[in-house]
């Protein structure tokens, strides 16, 4: 028998405990009971823009089938565009939009500025790029992405002899003045705040004259599987890459081949999804699961086992069936904090206190998501205090409130978790899921209504 974990005491919609509701508020829905569905969700936003990246740089055109139709993607087609790559839409391999034929220029051209959005990816991978174009390019962004950290790519650039002007050594706007070549070879870099900075040279590298002989000096190296992906990919286009330790890289020069690539699944978009069977004690399938891949969100089939839940993964899927109760946990996220908003909100609904570890880093993500999941947690009622580098979470009764995004997809996603277990969520601004996953309203209404049906 399904119980709601915690239900509002008096669901008032329009008169909520705290901040104004607005008409575009969007109600959380409701579990009524286990949900039970299978799903196919879009491409990876990380394998997408790399993919992208690699296309404009290769020496012949690439067909990438079912990518990422999403603001960062959608961010990073325009980037390659300005810089004279051609983007045209090809008939669609997957359930979600055209594929795309990427043909290179013969030279990278400047002259032009670059809107980053909110994307991190665009931030930290398109600058190498713009470093080869003839011409400045100037890179700006969404105003609640300009505080995010620029100064390990900034000054990786620079120490490659890169002329970069910025007002700040850490942050966007800034102007790479770019001469149609780089000469590239060893270097050091603090990709503490972003392996973003680390894969962003990686990714142009081979064009250098040198290539890159890449090392990080500082007090730690997040995201390492992502750094994977990045070397992974290179190869699988014909460039010499490869990690001799942690924190060293070198990328030999020479050609980046085209590519006809199939996009697998996101696999962190996922982790809502998957955490909704957690959360209802129900069953979720996901289809296009990948054998092998770089995705840290592969990493869910055994996180989720943690909170007690049983996990099945075969034959290109993955099935989570939720227990009972929700056990407390105790893991070190360093290696895929992106995954760290949806396994928080399934913490705030445990039956046990858990502690969140090595994911300092997630307050330079979208938001300071620390401080955002402490905050918007506690303010449906939970007790979640901010350690250092992670949170500490006691699960108390939740009720119905506005839970806030701060522009961060994983926030509303994390968000739309404990709304369906506590009536009454509502989510200000849904519509940031559309930088990774424009169609996560409809496919989570889908979800919760299925078992209905
Ligand atoms: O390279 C990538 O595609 C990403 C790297 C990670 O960034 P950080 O190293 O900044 O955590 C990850 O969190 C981000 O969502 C995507
Ligand atoms: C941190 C994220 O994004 P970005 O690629 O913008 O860094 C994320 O998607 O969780």
């Amino acid at each position: 028998m399904f119980e709601a974990k915690y239900s509002a005491p008096e669901v008032d919609l329009f008169g909520m405990r705290e901040t104004p509701a607005t008409d575009d508020d969007w109600v959380a829905p409701f579990a009524h009971g286990p949900v039970t569905t299978r799903v196919t969700l879009p491409g990876s936003k990380s394998i997408t823009n790399r993919e992208l990246v690699l296309s404009a740089l290769a020496d012949s055109p690439s067909r990438l089938r079912a990518p990422l139709h999403s603001k960062d993607s959608g961010n990073m087609v325009e980037a390659l565009r300005a810089l004279g790559t051609t983007i045209e839409p090809a008939p669609a391999s997957g359930d979600y939009g055209d594929d795309w034929i990427v043909t290179p220029t013969e030279e990278l051209t400047g002259s032009t500025t670059i809107e980053c959005g909110l994307a991190g990816t665009v931030m930290r991978f398109v600058p190498p790029v713009a470093a080869l174009a003839l011409g400045p390019t100037v890179f700006d962004a969404d105003d609640a992405a300009r505080g995010r950290p620029m100064g390990g790519l900034i000054a990786g650039l620079a120490a490659l002899g890169v002329d970069v002007d910025a007002n700040s050594a850490d942050a966007l706007p800034f102007t790479v003045h770019g001469t149609g070549s780089v000469g590239g070879g060893s270097l050091e870099i603090d990709a503490s705040q972003s392996s973003q900075f680390v894969s962003g040279l990686l990714l142009s590298a081979s064009r250098f004259d040198r290539g890159i002989e890449l090392h990080h000096r500082g007090e730690r190296l997040p995201s390492v599987p992502h750094i994977e992906m990045t070397i992974d990919a290179l190869r699988q286009r014909g460039v010499d890459a490869s990690s001799r330790e942690t924190g060293s890289w070198s990328v030999s020069p020479g050609p980046i081949a085209g590519r006809d690539v199939r996009i697998e699944s996101d696999l962190s978009n996922a982790a809502p999804f998957l955490a909704a069977a957690v959360a209802t004690g129900g069953r979720v399938t996901i289809d296009g699961w990948p054998e092998t891949t770089t995705q840290v969100g592969a990493d869910l089939a055994h996180l989720l086992p943690l909170f007690g839940a049983h996990v099945d993964v075969a034959d290109g899927r993955i099935t989570v069936t939720g227990p009972n109760e929700i056990s407390g946990v105790d893991i070190d996220l360093t290696t895929g904090g992106e995954l760290a908003p949806a396994l928080a909100a399934l913490a705030a609904l445990a039956s046990s206190p858990s502690t969140l570890r090595g994911i300092g880093h997630i307050r330079h993500h979208e938001t300071d998501r620390l401080a955002a999941l402490a905050t918007e947690i506690n303010r449906l009622g939970g007790e979640v205090e901010e350690l250092p580098d992670g949170l500490r979470i006691t699960p108390r009764p939740l009720t119905a409130g506005r839970w806030m995004t701060y522009h961060d997809h994983r926030m509303a996603t994390a968000g739309a978790i404990i709304g369906l277990v506590v009536e009454g969520v509502r989510i200000e601004n849904i519509a940031t899921t559309g930088k990774t996953l424009p169609e996560f309203p409809s496919l989570w209404r889908r979800m919760v209504e299925a078992h209905v049906a």
